[in-house]
């Protein structure tokens, strides 16, 4: 009989409580041995989700990041961290950085960067040539012996050795591949020790897998696992978030017990892959769509896994496509989701409770599925002869597209003229990117709105203070283009899907996007249309306060798409294209109310790269081609302003001149401005704000420190095109740091303007 496993599961808790035992433990509310037992009652609680799983998964949890956790396992931990004895406090402080306390014991935080494609942030390895790794696998072992004495079969989980080095950044010329004997060491004890405590799965990650490799790191997996095939316990070895590609035949090659392969994103013929492998292999299948929330139709999954279910038998595992970390925990938390859409959805509990019926239907009683999966069959019916994916007009909209709404009407070079005409800005001109602090005033006001306790006219009032007071802040401290500071969003995205026909938002369907940060991704269920304008009241209620310019701030189609749940019934493309049509009604709605400097942020358009470099171009076909379609209807005078994070744009850099933003800012801080090279290199024509104060972190960027910065860019690209700015919004930030922070940023860039540079 087919067993079930998940290969990891959301780590917050039903009600956020990793986020809050952190924040408390970081802000000093709670003490360690707090934090802990409230740690153990959020694994606790977890546990309890995984009663019909054959293996139970130990090591997909973590405090922060399982990336980081790899790192503190093999003790590659950088040395600015290694400050105190308490190695929690240590690892917080790679995840952090720490500021400095009376001049002393500040440490940088390591770079956080994307997880593959999707929303979720890992802390980036750093290696160099004298990396060592150090096996200390205690806290691992704990766990799994707590969850053996509990009963369960332990499956743990570790990212494997070329996916590890594949994430890591090295910081001198170091090969990474180099490293790799040393790491394997490390690997063998540790797969050793595991199986001296009875463990007999390990599942091994290797995602790095579904990426286009060369032959060099192909042959590298091949010697891994010659040499990970002697220890005394089974690898799993899981491959997730797509195809394999070229790397089918190396995969089916390689000396483990068991493969995962992800059937929602990869078209892999699963009888002839089972037939590639040795008989006595595991074939784990990835059948449930870890990246999405809807219902599986799971008649259709037997119809397609019954004859490989009675081949494999119990060689035949099945599972979500990856670790359901990326979706919300339980949709029973939910209870305004419109009733006819909600029995559409499937979060990470009922996917598990899905994989349940599977494999009851798959086995020698089929008849126990039966109740289960005639509900499923009425859900999917249901959902696919429903009305309310549709609004013809919205279609008749896209059809009306000309090709001229995509472009603006003059070139960057006239564009840049005319508006210095009209915007009076001085040279490197000051801004931030649009979020100000999200204060726990302003998120008791929303939550006492959304509960009903205020009215909606109190709830207004409340915000215009908070922008008045963000306007006078920013007017004090100096910026040149000033930003109304985004308090009433919640998120950037989940704000605009609340105005737009066709999107759904949530209350708690929570997913964690880095730490203790959560979002609460809408899911698009329909055709998309603008229901009424989202952000210009608040746009003119700022500009009205000031004579300084205050820029509109929108969030661009790609990122709205790329930070939603999408529909599976149509390409992305075409969802894309329908909510850039969205946007741009607000875009020119703003424009014709006066605002100059329109800010369309696309924080999420190099994440939702394919992971092949094949599929790129024609995904940048289209998400560029959404963007243009969002901005492209404005006069010559309004500037365009795009933001983005996170990103490494070296390989897209004829893509992103393509959106042709007049001013785009991107996050450099913590890089030292090594991405201004590329733009360099490639002529990049338009304007440009590269970072210089790294807001993921709660250190203030000295004068000098931005200085500095600034000058490197300057090194690489003409002063009259520059902007200082932060490398992101503030919003997790607090006012005191932000405020001395702006000062700093404001008073290098006078320093600058004067010439007065010292470095
Ligand atoms: N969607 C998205 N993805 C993104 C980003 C982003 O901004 N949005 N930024 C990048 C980094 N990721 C981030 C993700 C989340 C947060 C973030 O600040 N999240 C907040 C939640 C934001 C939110 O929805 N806030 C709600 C408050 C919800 C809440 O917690 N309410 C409290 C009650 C209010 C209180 O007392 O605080 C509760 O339910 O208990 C609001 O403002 O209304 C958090 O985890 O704390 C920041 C960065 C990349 N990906
Ligand atoms: N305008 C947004 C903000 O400042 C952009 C954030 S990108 C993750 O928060
Ligand atoms: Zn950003």
């Amino acid at each position: 009989m087919a067993k079930i496993h998940t290969l990891g599961f959301p780590r917050i808790g039903k009600h956020r409580e990793l986020k809050r035992a952190l924040e408390a433990y970081w802000n000093q509310k709670i003490d360690k041995p707090a934090f802990t037992q409230q740690i153990e009652a959020l694994e606790a609680q977890r546990f309890e989700s995984f009663s019909h799983l054959d293996l139970v998964q130990v090591g997909d949890f973590s405090l922060y990041d399982h990336v980081l956790d790899t790192s503190f396992l093999f003790s590659n931990v950088p040395q600015r961290a290694l400050q105190s004895r308490d190695s929690l406090d240590n690892y917080f402080r790679v995840a952090r950085g720490k500021a400095s306390i009376n001049d002393c014991c500040a440490a940088s935080a390591s770079q956080m960067t994307k997880w593959f494609d999707t929303n979720y942030h890992y802390i980036v390895p750093e290696f160099n040539q004298d990396t060592v790794f150090s096996l200390n696998s205690d806290a691992l072992l704990g766990k799994v012996r707590h969850a053996r004495s509990q009963g369960f079969e332990v499956k743990p989980v570790i990212i494997g050795p070329l996916t590890y080095l594949y994430l890591g950044e090295v910081s001198d010329n170091t090969p990474v591949l180099d490293l790799l004997d040393k790491l394997l060491n490390e690997y063998k004890l540790l797969l050793n020790q595991l199986a001296k405590l009875g463990v007999s799965w390990v599942q091994i990650d290797e995602p790095a897998l579904v990426t286009e490799l060369s032959p060099q790191w192909q042959f590298a997996y091949k010697y891994a696992y010659e040499v990970l095939k002697h220890a005394q316990v089974k690898l799993l070895l899981t491959t997730y978030f797509g195809d394999l590609g070229d790397n089918y035949k190396l995969v089916c090659e390689l000396p483990v017990a068991g493969i995962h392969v992800d059937l929602t994103r990869a078209q892999i013929d699963a009888s002839a892959l089972a037939d590639r492998l040795l008989p006595e292999q595991v074939l784990s299948l990835g059948v449930i769509d870890g990246r999405n929330v809807w219902v599986s139709d799971l008649s259709e999954l037997i119809e397609k896994l019954q004859a490989l279910a009675q081949k494999k038998g119990d060689l035949l595992w099945l599972a979500p496509s990856c670790s359901l970390l990326h979706t919300p925990v339980d949709i029973n938390t939910e209870t305004n989701l419109p009733a006819q859409v909600k029995p559409w959805l499937a979060f990470a509990q009922q996917k598990l409770e899905e994989l349940h019926t599977l494999k009851v239907a798959l086995g020698p009683n089929p008849g126990a599925a039966s109740a289960a999966l005639l509900a499923n069959k009425k859900a999917i019916e249901y959902k696919k002869r429903s009305a309310l994916r549709s609004r013809p007009e919205v279609q008749a909209s896209i059809n009306a597209i000309e090709p001229s709404w995509y472009v603006r009407d003059k070139s960057f070079t006239q564009r840049y003229a005319q508006q210095a005409d009209l915007i009076n800005l001085p040279q490197f001109p000051t801004t931030t990117i649009g979020s100000f602090p999200q204060t726990p005033e302003i998120r008791k006001l929303r939550q006492q709105y959304k509960a009903r306790a205020i009215t909606l006219n109190e709830y207004e009032k409340g915000l215009e203070q908070h922008i008045a007071q963000c306007i006078a802040q920013q007017e004090e401290i100096g910026l040149d283009v000033l930003v109304h500071g985004e308090a009433e969003r919640n998120d950037m995205v989940e704000y605009f899907a609340s105005y737009l026909n066709g999107m759904l938002t949530t209350d708690f369907a929570w997913v964690q996007s880095y730490g203790s940060r959560c979002v609460k991704p809408p899911i698009i269920y329909g055709d998309i249309s603008r229901k009424t304008s989202m952000t210009v009241k608040w746009i003119r209620f700022a500009q009205g306060l000031t004579a300084k310019p205050v820029k509109g701030m929108l969030t661009g189609p790609v990122t709205i798409l790329n930070w939603s749940f999408v529909r599976d019934d149509q390409p992305r493309a075409l969802t894309a294209k329908q909510i850039a049509l969205a946007v741009r009604e607000e875009v020119l709605e703003l424009e014709a109310n006066g605002t100059q400097i329109i800010q369309i942020d696309e924080a999420a358009l190099r994440e939702g790269l394919p992971l092949k470099r094949a599929q790129w171009t024609e995904y940048l076909s289209w998400a560029i081609d959404a963007f243009k379609l969002s901005a492209g209807g404005v006069k010559n005078e309004t500037q365009i302003h795009t933001h983005m994070c996170y990103s490494q744009f070296n390989d897209i850099l004829p893509d992103i001149q393509r959106m042709d933003a007049d001013v785009i800012t991107i996050e450099t801080a913590r890089s030292q401005m090594k991405l201004l090279d590329a733009f360099n290199d490639f002529k990049y024509a338009n304007s440009i704000g590269p970072g210089v104060y790294d807001i993921h972190s709660p250190n203030i960027p000295s004068v000098k420190d931005i200085e500095s910065l600034m000058k490197r860019a300057m090194d690489q690209l003409p002063s009259e095109r520059l902007w200082v700015n932060p490398d992101c919004g503030l919003k997790t930030r607090a006012w005191p740091e932000v405020k001395s922070a702006l000062e700093n940023l404001v008073e290098a860039a006078l320093a600058l303007r004067q010439n007065q540079v010292s470095v």
